[in-house]
């Protein structure tokens, strides 16, 4: 696939499969990753892989996050939230390593950076033969999960990326005007 093809053809996949991707796969994924553009070089991004039981200690963070919302939460909900992980067998959360203060580079731009490699994690991902879904929902914003992954005051989590191998058909791919997005200053 060439590289046109594939920023015109990426689409998401939600319906993942085992298995997870390979060692070889995810190298390639992250190299793609930590080519995203980078103000000052700050590599403002961080990688959680959920695999295996992993998912599982996230689901458990998602359910406690839902009970802390709200105590009387039946057990259906704090059971779908606890099976949310299990949709895919690998969760990438795409954490914006922020640093604060720092000259020229404002919060804003170290997050963008982090969402630039979650792109090209999609986008290598695509090029493997992989599916994948960026999904973030309230539980990327939720403190019960910000603690128990880790992260520090200023940090975000930019992306959930479920990844694995497809379990069905790409949606044809929107066909859009650039002109409706594009105006020309000359
Ligand atoms: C920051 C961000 C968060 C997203 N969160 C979700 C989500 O929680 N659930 C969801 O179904 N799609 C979410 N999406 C959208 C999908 O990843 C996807 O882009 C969308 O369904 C369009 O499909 P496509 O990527 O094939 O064009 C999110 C996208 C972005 C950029």
């Amino acid at each position: 696939m060439d590289a046109l093809t594939l920023l015109h053809e990426r689409s998401s996949m939600g319906k993942l499969t085992e298995p997870a991707p390979s060692p070889e796969q995810l190298s390639a994924i992250y190299r793609a990753a930590l080519r995203a553009p980078d103000h000052k070089e700050l590599r403002p991004w961080r990688f959680i892989e959920f695999v295996g039981e992993g998912r599982e200690r996230l689901g458990e963070l998602f359910a406690e996050a839902e009970f802390q919302e709200d105590p009387h939460a039946s057990d259906d909900t704090l059971n779908a939230a606890r099976k949310k992980p299990l949709r895919a067998p690998m969760v990438i959360a795409v954490i914006a390593k922020v640093t604060p203060d720092i000259a020229k580079v404002p919060k804003v731009e170290q997050v963008i950076s982090a969402g630039c490699a979650a792109h090209g994690i999609l986008l290598a991902a695509h090029a493997l033969g992989l599916g994948a879904m960026w999904r973030s929902g309230k539980y990327a914003f939720d403190p019960v999960v910000r603690k128990g992954m880790g992260l520090d005051k200023e940090d975000e989590v930019v992306a959930f990326i479920y990844l694995g191998s497809l379990a069905g058909r790409h949606k044809p791919v929107p066909e859009h005007n650039a002109a409706d997005f594009v105006e020309r200053w000359d």
